[in-house]
């Protein structure tokens, strides 16, 4: 039986008094793919970060492999990447900098060194510039390439896909596709479908889940 779980239980969001989603539960397990859906202003971003442990529902709790995030903090932050609705990197470093600074974070890297992360995401020739300098698209490169150099099983990407051109949406939807067929779990929100050839993304409509 398939044990890695990521699981909301009964989860309730409260926002300025009103009810973003509540009851909601589910369960990603590993090699799959959740889509979560939903107009703007629907709590798709307030639901990753409670994914995350970087908000708490207002009722319900979210399960690691069985047991709460809270209790299970170090093995889950461990297995976790978040890259969220804002590229997150630090702009007065440049590309290698940030690379760096997240791999001094984790105790598994990958044997991918932070040039050919950067390579990987067509930023050849511009790992020693400050990031700030960057367009908005090569600053998401920026902060996908996370994916390359941190191992981790669960990916939490808050609109990834924002400001890709076609050829870096076609390799991210690879990327993922990759995680899945290797064991990671990966929980996403985008606007667009999302297409993995060999993984079938599943969905999650946060609209559904107030009737
Ligand atoms: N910290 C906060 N304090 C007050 N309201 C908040 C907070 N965070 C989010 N909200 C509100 O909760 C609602 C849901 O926000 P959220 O960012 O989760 O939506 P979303 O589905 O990701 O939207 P989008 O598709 O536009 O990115 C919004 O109306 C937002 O204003």
């Amino acid at each position: 039986m398939n044990k890695t779980v990521l699981a909301g239980q009964q989860l309730q969001c409260i926002r300025d008094e009103r009810i973003l989603f509540d009851q909601l539960s589910f369960q990603v397990h590993a090699g799959e793919i959740l889509q979560i859906e939903g107009r703007n202003g629907s709590g798709k971003t307030s639901l990753l970060r409670i994914l995350c442990g970087l908000a708490l529902p207002s009722e319900g709790e979210v399960l690691w492999c069985g047991q709460s995030i809270e209790r299970a903090a170090n093995e889950f932050r461990s297995e976790l990447i978040y890259v969220g609705h804002y590229p997150g990197v630090k702009a007065d470093l440049t590309p290698l900098e940030n690379l760096a600074f997240v791999r001094s974070l984790t105790a598994q890297s990958q044997a991918i060194s932070d040039e050919q992360a950067l390579a990987q995401f067509g930023l050849y020739g511009f790992e020693d510039v400050p990031t700030r300098t960057l367009s908005a698209g090569q600053q998401r490169r920026v902060a996908l390439a996370r994916l390359f150099v941190r191992q981790a099983q669960v990916w939490i990407l808050d609109e990834p896909f924002t400001s890709l051109d076609k050829t870096a949406i076609k390799m991210l939807e690879q990327l993922i596709d990759n995680h899945a067929q290797s064991g990671g779990l990966v929980v996403l929100t985008s606007h667009h479908p999302v297409h993995c050839p060999k993984t079938p993304v599943l969905t999650l409509d946060l609209n559904a889940s107030l009737g």
